[in-house]
């Protein structure tokens, strides 16, 4: 449980942890790769360190060499060991969806699963591709759910249109694509993340992205890198909506990542009115970064959709925070995605607003939100939803009376140090 206090202002200079899809997929491609994969600015989140534990149990030497620094010492493609036991990714969809994909072309037999929440999230979407390609991968209820399991070997390379935009999805096929014969193309209707397409290419491989699809042509092996993380823009969204409704406050964060397919969310609050200035825009390996300084706003309403959607998928439950505060209305749609991640986050957002005195209407792919709404304040839970514990602890913030968060523990996933570095922030 953790009790958030309105304040009077924030100030100063703050630095987020590691970008957390950049992390999972450092370790897994250095495990892959031939030679000493040296990583900097991992995130020590739960998520991230499952993906350590994984790759692990999988034969890989992977070893701390400092706070946020890890050695992964890969032997190649086809080095991965049969597990002695089932694999456990806690509650991270990236774990189990990636690592399904390298599974797939590995010739033996292993089982992944999770936490309450993986076991109820959908994996029809990687098992169908998969199959497709070769693998032989089955789960619970007909393939549509974790525990999975996979006896991987020889693949064929196939074009495969996925019905979501999923970094994951397409992510898991590139992964499979490496063990296949040819190459395989994924199209998706949006375009998601692609930190897998460039860390891809930094660690060797041969990619060809157009707009709406990603080729992979298969590689004997590919080749260690040193991967410098940059900070995790959807972390920095917590404090970049802080320092908007909060009154007199300006801060800083350094050295976010600035990924055009991750910033939805800034573009969106510039939209709004946000005052936000970008400074000294420079690159770590093939990820730009950048620092940002925030500034309190009168903020309007805005109405997004369509490719926008993927841009800020994490960041939609925030948004629907910053959304009380701002003048007139704010409506989110084509966002269905957002009810299959760690909770249902349309209703569980909707709960923990109404829960502290916020009028919200759900959609079934969205949310409206009329601004500005005073926010009274009282009891949330995060229902294990890190995302949605960071949000309400923002709320908080200008809340009229306290918020306690129940389940506040949640946010270990991807955040351990939140309320630290908030706590640094408010003077
Ligand atoms: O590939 C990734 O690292 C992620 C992709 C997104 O999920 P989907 O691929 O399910 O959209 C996102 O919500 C998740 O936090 C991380
Ligand atoms: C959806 C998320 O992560 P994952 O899918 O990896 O569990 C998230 O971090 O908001």
């Amino acid at each position: 449980m953790y009790t958030v206090h309105s304040i009077s202002s924030l100030s100063g200079s703050i630095q987020v942890p590691g970008d957390k899809s950049i992390s999972h997929r450092a370790v897994m491609f250095g495990s892959i790769a031939k030679g000493i994969t040296e990583i900097n600015g991992f995130l020590n989140g739960e998520d991230c360190l499952h993906t350590i534990k994984v790759f692990q149990q999988l034969g890989v030497n992977i070893e701390r060499t400092g706070e946020t620094s890890y050695k992964v010492n890969g032997k190649g493609l086809y080095s991965l060991k049969e597990p002695q036991d089932v694999l456990y990714v806690g509650n991270s969809g990236t774990t189990i969806r990636l690592t399904a994909g390298i599974l797939s072309g590995q010739p033996f037999y292993s089982v992944l699963t999770g936490d309450s929440s993986i076991i109820r999230r959908p994996m029809k979407r990687v098992i169908e591709p998969l199959s497709m390609m070769g693998a032989k991968i089955d789960g619970k209820e007909n393939g549509r759910f974790a525990p999975l399991t996979i006896r991987g070997g020889h693949l064929q390379g196939i074009t495969y249109e996925s019905p979501v935009a999923s970094a994951q999805v397409k992510s898991a096929i590139l992964l499979a694509g490496l063990y296949a014969d040819g190459k395989t193309t994924v199209i998706e209707p949006y375009r998601s993340r692609d930190h897998s397409e460039r860390l891809l290419a930094q660690f060797g491989a041969k990619l060809e992205v157009q707009d709406d699809r990603v080729t992979i042509f298969p590689k004997p092996d590919l080749e260690a890198q040193l991967v410098q993380i940059p900070g995790d823009f959807s972390s920095a969204a917590y404090f970049i909506a802080a320092a908007l409704i909060v009154p007199n406050s300006r801060i800083e964060i350094k050295n976010v990542g600035m990924n055009e397919t991750r910033i939805g969310f800034l573009e969106v609050v510039k939209k709004m009115n946000g005052k936000v200035e970008i400074t000294d825009i420079r690159s770590f390996g093939q990820e730009p970064v950048a620092n940002l300084i925030i500034e309190t706003s009168s903020l309007t309403g805005i109405e997004i959709s369509g490719e926008m959607i993927p841009r800020l998928i994490d960041e939609l439950p925030l948004l629907a925070v910053l959304a009380t505060q701002a003048e007139g209305l704010t409506k989110v749609t084509d966002a269905k995605e957002l009810r299959v991640k760690e909770t249902d986050r349309i209703k569980t957002i909707s709960v923990a607003l109404r829960n502290v005195g916020v009028e919200i209407e759900e959609l079934v792919d969205g949310f409206v939100i009329k601004g500005k709404q005073k926010i009274y304040g009282g009891q949330i839970s995060t229902e294990g939803d890190h995302r949605i514990g960071m949000a309400m602890a923002i709320a908080g913030l200008i809340a009229e009376t306290p918020i306690i968060i129940h389940q506040s523990e949640a946010i270990h996933v991807s955040y351990p140090q939140f309320f630290v570095d908030l706590n640094r922030l408010i003077k």
